[in-house]
């Protein structure tokens, strides 16, 4: 089985649901309640769960929540290899989901925005190991050199590597070109409708695809309700995959996530693309499923 090596954010979300409209919230009792979070360790998490060998690269603060995150990493058997920042807190995202299941996120990167190189361990990149690195890293101009630096090890021990793009607001602002350059070399890219039309200027999931093929030899676009799509280059068409129907949509945090961390294991075992897009849409259901962007315990 390959290790997959995660380098990423760690949160604590705070999932305020609002039981209506948000202008009339503030006069109503939400339910609030406290997750781990965080992109990269929400995939790790869900990848351990599903049985793969998964370590995670990350930063917490010095506080009983990252104390907290980073045993509830281990309790799901993830290799958590945190380090400890004495200046910022662990970081923490305020999500408020309306009564119509729309979410708004605020969120405050604490330490993730100073992962350093050299909060790297060496040790986890060797050949036949896999790389997953959070677009997040890369955005943040605070843990950008820890990002290059994944990169760089990666490719230098012969790693496969794969990229999601985390968010479109931050990736809108660092621009397309940067992140295609210093992404260069990763051989799968995740990308969800917003941030693929970001890359490309397409509205079109397909055509987005196609485009990006210029630079991943492998690109997968998550689509929402739509599912998703694989497209490799010189393929005709690109292999598509319905999502799973979901009785009831409890909380979307963390859909994305699950679905890189269900797509992932057959990939790197070699199945059809058809195999991982489901198994991907599979996750991703459950996580919908549920309170929270982590896996239920
Ligand atoms: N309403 C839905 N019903 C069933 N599956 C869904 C629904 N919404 C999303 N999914 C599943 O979740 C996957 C990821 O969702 P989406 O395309 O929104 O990615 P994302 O924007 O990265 O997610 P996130 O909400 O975590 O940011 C989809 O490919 C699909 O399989
Ligand atoms: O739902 C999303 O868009 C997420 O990516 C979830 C976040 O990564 C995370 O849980 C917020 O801290």
């Amino acid at each position: 089985m390959t290790r997959v090596v995660v380098v990423g954010d760690l949160m604590t979300d705070a999932v305020a649901r609002a039981r209506y409209a948000l202008a009339r919230a503030s006069d109503t009792p939400a339910v609030v309640t406290m997750h781990g979070g965080g992109s990269g360790a929400n995939i790790s998490s869900w990848l351990a769960v599903e049985g793969a060998e998964v370590a995670f690269i990350g930063r917490r603060g010095a506080d009983i929540t990252g104390r907290n995150r980073d045993m509830e990493l281990m309790g799901y058997g993830v290799d958590a290899r945190l380090v400890m920042d004495p200046e910022r807190p662990t970081g923490t995202c305020v999500v408020l989901v309306t009564h119509k299941g729309e979410r708004t996120m605020l969120s405050d990167p604490g330490a993730n925005a100073a992962l350093s190189p050299e909060d790297l361990p060496r040790d986890l990149f060797t050949s036949g190991a896999h790389l997953h690195l959070s677009g997040y890293t890369l955005m943040n101009e605070g843990s950008r050199e820890a990002g290059f630096a994944a990169l760089d090890m990666a490719r230098r021990s012969g790693m496969s590597i794969s990229v999601d793009c985390a968010s479109s607001a931050p990736l809108e602002r660092t621009g397309a070109e940067p992140f295609l350059e210093w992404t260069n070399g990763a051989k799968l890219l995740f990308a969800n409708i917003d941030q693929a039309k970001v890359l490309t200027g397409r509205d079109d999931a397909e055509a987005a695809a196609k485009v990006l093929t210029a630079w991943f030899p492998q690109v997968v676009i998550k689509m929402n309700k739509e599912g998703a799509l694989w497209y490799s280059n010189g393929r005709p068409d690109p292999v598509r995959a319905a999502a799973e129907p979901v009785e009831k949509i409890v909380d979307g945090t963390g859909a994305g996530d699950a679905f890189c961390a269900g797509f992932l294991p057959p990939w790197l075992e070699g199945k059809p693309p058809a195999e991982s897009l489901a198994s991907g849409c599979r996750l991703a259901a459950k996580a919908i499923m549920h309170l929270g962007a982590r896996p239920p315990f």
